[in-house]
């Protein structure tokens, strides 16, 4: 087999969990470090303790702080830059990524002052070429670990979805594609929201009906916002909406849940995040979709309306439950138009 470079921008939890991933498929891979302290820490100990504890970087995946050396011959670069930091590092990447290699974004988030997609900010940053949304339910701490995980691969560019299905898939890491990454993306955004919700409900010790009505009209609304900002509702109901709601509403692993737990049980939001290294996007999502450009968003988000208020407005969590519970009653799809598109 021939070994095809690629890169992986960012090294992160899932940057880590993803270089892994494409060194045991074959590939020659560089993982490249916004920081030079960060690339020689991974350099000297061949180990993410601050991300991803306890797993050895095997001897073929190569480090690099360089642009230009980590994007040398690339087929394609994985983007895994938590959101809210993705504009400034790629624009260093901006003369080093030239031409049009194909970048699969795995970043799940919206930016907060914009509302941006991070495919948005990608074509933004570095101009027209092939887009890839690279999502799915997939907790870095498993997938490092080689247990088995399934995600989607989606672009409007066929041959660049089939060309992430092929460079990652592998024993255990089974890759499927689809033609809608703007459900895709929105379906991975909307899903930390929903995360942070069911975590204060973990908190506030709601039980099993109320956590699984929460997640289930989480993914009514997420359908909702996406049908409304022309995604396809299906999607919501696949492995990038269903599938990710489920992962990260249910995991101990997921950080946006154990930020909402935290909250639930009486902590501050700037006491958590005090407290937290790695990123919670859902917090950024939260922020963005209530934030100035709230009047270009479609759709009455509900969940995500509280989960703001408790957030950012010091609304105390039972009361945003009673404000759920006590909504004018509805049909339960109204607004989703799933037999359409
Ligand atoms: N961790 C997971 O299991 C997982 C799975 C799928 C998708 N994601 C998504 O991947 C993206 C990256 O998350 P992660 O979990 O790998 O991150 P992380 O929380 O594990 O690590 C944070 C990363 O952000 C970097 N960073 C911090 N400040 C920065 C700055 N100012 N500029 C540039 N980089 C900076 C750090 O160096 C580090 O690489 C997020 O959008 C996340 O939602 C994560
Ligand atoms: O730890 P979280 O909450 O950022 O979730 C990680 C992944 O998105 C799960 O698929």
């Amino acid at each position: 087999m021939t070994q095809e470079r690629v890169c992986v921008i960012g090294d992160g939890s899932w940057g880590t969990a993803l270089a892994l991933k494409l060194v045991e498929a074959g590939h020659r891979v560089t993982m490249w470090s916004a920081f030079p302290e960060s690339f020689e820490r991974l350099a000297k100990t061949r180990r993410n303790e601050p991300y991803l504890p306890g797993v050895e970087l095997p001897a073929e995946l190569h480090l690099s702080a360089d642009p230009f050396e980590a994007a040398d011959g690339v087929v394609a670069a994985v983007s895994v830059v938590p959101t809210q930091y993705l504009r400034a590092t790629m624009a260093r990447f901006e003369d080093a990524l030239g031409g049009t290699v194909p970048i699969f974004s795995a970043s799940k988030g919206l930016e907060m002052e914009t509302l941006r997609r991070p495919t948005q900010i990608l074509r933004e940053v570095l101009g027209p070429r092939p887009l890839v949304v690279l999502t799915g339910p997939s907790h870095a701490e498993e997938v490092a670990r080689g247990l088995p995980a399934s995600v989607l691969s989606a672009s409007e560019d066929a041959e660049a979805a089939e060309l992430a299905q092929r460079l990652f898939s592998h024993a255990r890491f089974r890759v499927y594609t689809s033609d809608d990454p703007l459900g895709a993306e929105l379906a991975a955004a909307y899903k930390n929201v929903i995360a942070l919700a069911a975590g204060i409900a973990d908190g506030l010790e709601l039980g099993d009906n109320a956590k699984a009505a929460l997640v289930s009209r989480g993914m009514i609304e997420a359908a909702r916002f996406g049908q409304d900002s022309g995604a396809r509702p299906r999607t919501f109901f696949g492995l990038a909406g269903a599938g990710d709601l489920i992962a990260t509403c249910f995991s101990q692993h997921s950080r946006n849940r154990r930020v909402g737990e935290a909250i639930g049980r009486g902590a501050t939001l700037t006491q958590v995040l005090d407290d937290m290294q790695m990123v919670a996007e859902g917090v950024w999502t939260t922020r963005a979709l209530f934030g100035p450009e709230r009047e270009a968003r479609p759709s009455d988000l509900p969940i995500a309306e509280q989960v703001h208020a408790v957030l950012f407005e010091e609304r105390d969590p039972s009361a945003a439950v009673t404000a759920l519970m006590e909504r004018v009653p509805v049909g339960e799809m109204e607004g989703l138009e799933l037999d359409a598109r």
